[in-house]
């Protein structure tokens, strides 16, 4: 019988990599990549280009829009690969309830000076290098919660790779 439908959402804060390893795991597992940013009304998009942190409320519609993005791409090829930064544990909560089906979470977890140094070499991006300790203030850990997996982002892409990959696979057959 074909596995039950399934997500999984690379998450942690600004810059620490969602989008590089979330394309990565998607492209090896050959299912659709949803890049979280893209799910943004552009109010929020705006208020971040200003410098402003999103509150709850903006946050929301955009974990709603998600989730559902999720269910729908999961639904039609089975897996589906997100990168959303999913900071509190309410937000992936809201994420679970609103995909509708089980969700795992890749934790891509690092140290800020490095995300720093990352974020001022990276160019093209509306999210200024001011927001990113409140994006450390608002993250919650997933620690206790099932299915996720934590990586250390002063690896290399191809090590996170090579632990990501098999967990992927195996969260994607589990029953
Ligand atoms: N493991 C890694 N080692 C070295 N550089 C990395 C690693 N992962 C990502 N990077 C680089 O760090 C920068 C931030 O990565 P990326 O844009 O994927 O982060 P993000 O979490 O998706 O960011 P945002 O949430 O702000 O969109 C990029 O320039 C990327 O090439
Ligand atoms: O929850 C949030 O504060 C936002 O979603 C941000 O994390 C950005 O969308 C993203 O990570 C871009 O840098």
């Amino acid at each position: 019988m074909a596995n039950k439908a399934k997500g999984i959402v690379v998450m942690g804060v600004a810059g620490s990599g969602k989008s590089s390893l979330g394309a990565l795991v998607a492209r090896a597992l050959a299912c659709p990549f949803l890049e979280g940013d893209q799910f943004h009304p552009p109010e929020n998009i705006a208020k971040m280009s200003a410098g402003i942190a999103l509150e709850d409320g903006d946050r929301w519609p955009w974990l709603d829009r998600l989730g559902h993005g999720l269910s729908e791409a999961a639904g039609e090829t089975g897996l589906a690969v997100a990168a959303c930064s999913a900071l509190r544990r309410a937000y992936r909560q809201r994420l679970r309830v609103r995909a509708g089906i089980p969700l795992g979470f890749i934790f891509l977890k690092g140290a800020r000076s490095l995300i720093l140094s990352r974020m001022e070499k990276r160019t093209g991006h509306y999210m200024p290098i001011s927001l990113l300790d409140s994006q450390f203030a608002t993250l919650e850990e997933p620690q206790g919660e099932p299915h996720t997996l934590t990586l250390d982002i002063a690896r290399p892409v191809d090590a996170l790779m090579h632990d990501a990959l098999p967990w992927a696979k195996a969260f994607n057959n589990t029953a």
